[in-house]
């Protein structure tokens, strides 16, 4: 979150702190650069490209300047994963130092990367890890999963703004469950079923990953008249399937209790809710990624009391949508917070 000079604050969900939580860095300057490369990348994923609807001209790319844009990303990115690795080598190697190479409690200090080289080190998983396996998984994950949960965590809160009648519902829940406690506990978080339904209502309603990773078809296929041959790209839009009036009744409505007493789930087998994908490719961060948002989502509802800046009425918080590889908002949500005392409830502002 960012303070603006109207006294609110700008929900700018902030990559940069999870960067640093998982890296262990703090110079601005690379955090900075990090966020950049993950909206870089997800952009060009997504941008439309002529290349794509002419696959068989395979100098299309080099012509139109897209493989040398996905070059440069690619630098950049292997030199930042090249620089983080370093610096914890070196970090390493000075703890090691100062414990005579007895491991002491090197353990309070490890991040990521640290258990990755400490894999590596002990001999891999049955099979040996390189410097090239390590960066790959430090990228995916850190580009998979935060992208992904700041749209969520955003988008969720921009609906219950949208619906006090929600907000409420929500707020209510969180509060009593952790009543006089002062901080939100992850051990109780379990119990805030209510939360629960808003994050399923919010996914679906607008799934960070609009048209999932792309497939390629393994066989010719006839789907619905459609004749799909064997290595075509497939997309397929998540979006569009949560706000279809087949399957859900209301769709554009954000109705979390359509999911109390609900069969639906995140693991993609039925396929009218798929915010994580199906199959093979789904989301292997389901756990991590609902419980960061969950928790994030409770401490912003637990802590304060929101309102929008200018006396703008809650219904009328603009929902446009930008459309990439995610799904972001196309104006950043602004948001005066109210700070509420949950040890001795009353409006502290
Ligand atoms: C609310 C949060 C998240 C959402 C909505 C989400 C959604 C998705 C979706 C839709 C896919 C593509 C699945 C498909 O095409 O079938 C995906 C892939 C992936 N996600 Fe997540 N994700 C979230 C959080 C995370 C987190 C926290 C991590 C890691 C810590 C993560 C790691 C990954 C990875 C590595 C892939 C690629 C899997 C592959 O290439 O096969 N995700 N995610």
């Amino acid at each position: 979150m960012s303070s603006t000079s109207a006294g609110c604050w700008r929900l700018s969900m902030n990559l940069a702190t999870t960067f640093r939580a998982a890296f262990g860095m703090e110079k601005e300057v690379k955090e900075a650069l990090f966020v950049k490369l993950v909206t870089d990348v997800t952009d060009a994923v997504a941008a439309f490209r002529v290349s794509d609807l002419y696959p068989s001209l395979k100098f299309l790319p080099s012509l139109t300047g897209y493989r040398a844009h996905l070059t440069r990303m690619h630098l950049a990115a292997d030199e930042m994963l090249e620089e983080i690795i370093r610096e914890h080598k070196v970090k390493r190697e000075g703890r090691k130092d100062l414990d005579g190479g007895g491991g002491g409690d090197q353990h309070q200090t490890e991040d990521l990367v640290d258990i990755l080289l400490n894999l590596q080190e002990s001999g891999g998983l049955g099979y040996p890890i390189t410097i090239n396996d390590i960066k790959g998984v430090i990228f995916e994950v850190f580009l998979a999963g935060t992208e992904t949960s700041t749209r969520t965590v955003e988008w969720t809160l921009s609906e219950m703004i949208k619906n006090p009648r929600v907000m409420k519902k929500a707020q209510e829940e969180v509060r009593r469950t952790f009543g006089g406690e002062g901080v939100v506990k992850e051990e109780g978080l379990h119990e805030l079923k209510y939360l629960d339904c808003v994050i399923q209502e919010g996914l679906r309603l607008h799934p960070p990953l609009p048209l999932l990773l792309p497939r390629e078809c393994r066989e010719r296929e006839e789907i619905c008249g459609y004749e799909i041959p064997a290595k075509t790209k497939v997309l397929i839009n998540a979006w569009a399937i949560g706000r279809d009036s087949r399957y859900w009744t209301e769709p554009d409505k954000f109705y979390p209790e359509r999911f109390m007493d609900s069969s639906l789930d995140y693991k993609g087998t039925k396929f009218e809710f798929i915010p994580f994908g199906a199959g093979r490719r789904i989301c292997p961060g389901i756990s991590f990624g609902v419980a960061l948002v969950k928790i994030m989502l409770a401490n912003l509802i637990y802590h304060f009391d929101w309102k929008l800046p200018g006396g703008t009425e809650p219904e009328s918080l603009d929902m446009t949508e930008q459309f990439s590889a995610s799904v972001r908002r196309k104006h950043s949500l602004s948001l005066i917070p109210i700070s509420y005392d949950a040890i001795s409830p009353r409006k502290t502002n």
